[in-house]
């Protein structure tokens, strides 16, 4: 099986093709213990997310799919969709710059930019409990989460896939590895949760390390940076244009209340590689 690696800011993806390689409809492309070990830094290739194209079902160009390290299927991934649009262009897919994605979360639309970035519309936040999902009776600017012996003030936002986010007053001591396992896995969190802790610079530029659901701290995490942003701007911090101070470099997001939020960042090819059918079976 034809994989290619590639990554948005150090978060790091294998790719596959379902379009010139017939892959399941439903479920993962390959049985979900060779996924983790294909995954595995030392035993296999590693990523933070396999990323799976395939023909769109709908009105789409193309039907994006993604699987956490641990094997979790989930709606989106900002950074891998980046590295998607960049991947469909390099191999001949679509002469399109303007692509737009079917996901498990909704439709998303990519736009390949001039100078080698790509802007992703990852639509409006989701604000209301039962859309991140979270347990909630009301959504609200922040709510208190209680977890081991301490109370986490945190606001809440779904993108497709559920975030919570805390402010911290420097990324660098963030209680990443502590908190953040504890949060992703918190009760009101039906389907867990991706954790950010976000640094306020100024108005237009935040610091920001993500503990992400399925995968653990990644060196970026585009769909996390959406929600740090709209969650800052929701809580009056923010304007409407920040970059966002990530492990592997910046992102800009934009979003004025109006349309979707929109991402523009880079995306990397690292090597193409072929993984022997024998091994494709645990
Ligand atoms: N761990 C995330 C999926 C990947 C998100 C991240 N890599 C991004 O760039 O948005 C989740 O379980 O919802």
């Amino acid at each position: 099986m034809k994989f290619t690696k590639m990554h948005g800011l150090g978060n790091d993806f294998m790719v596959l093709d379902g379009i010139r390689q017939s892959l399941p409809e439903e479920g993962p492309p390959l049985p979900a213990e060779t996924l983790r070990r294909l995954a595995d830094r030392h035993l296999g290739v590693g990523f933070d997310q396999l990323l799976l194209v395939q023909p769109a079902r709908g009105d789409a160009d193309f039907r994006y799919r993604v699987f956490n390290a641990d094997g979790s299927e989930v709606s989106q991934c900002g950074n891998g969709a980046r590295c998607l649009a960049q991947f469909l262009r390099d191999e001949g897919l679509t002469p399109k710059h303007e692509i737009r994605l079917e996901t498990a979360g909704g439709q998303m639309m990519l736009r390949l930019t001039d100078d080698g970035l790509v802007t992703v519309n990852v639509g409006p936040p989701r604000w209301a409990p039962a859309d991140v999902p979270f347990h909630a009776s009301s959504e609200a600017d922040t709510h208190i989460l209680v977890a081991g012996q301490n109370a986490y003030e945190v606001s809440v936002v779904g993108l497709g896939n559920p975030h919570c986010v805390m402010l911290v007053e420097n990324v660098e001591n963030a209680p990443v590895a502590s908190v953040g396992p504890l949060l992703q896995s918190h009760p009101d969190f039906p389907e867990q949760a991706n954790v950010g802790f976000m640094q306020i610079v100024d108005r237009s530029r935040i610091r920001l390390r993500v503990f992400e659901r399925g995968s653990g701290e990644t060196r970026a995490c585009g769909s996390g940076a959406c929600a740090a942003v709209v969650c800052g701007q929701r809580r009056g911090l923010l304007d409407d244009t920040v970059t966002v101070e990530l492990g592997g470099g910046t992102l800009r997001i934009h979003y004025d209340g109006s349309g979707g939020i929109l991402m523009t960042g880079p995306a990397s090819r690292v090597y193409e590689g072929v993984i022997p059918e024998p091994l494709l079976t645990p």
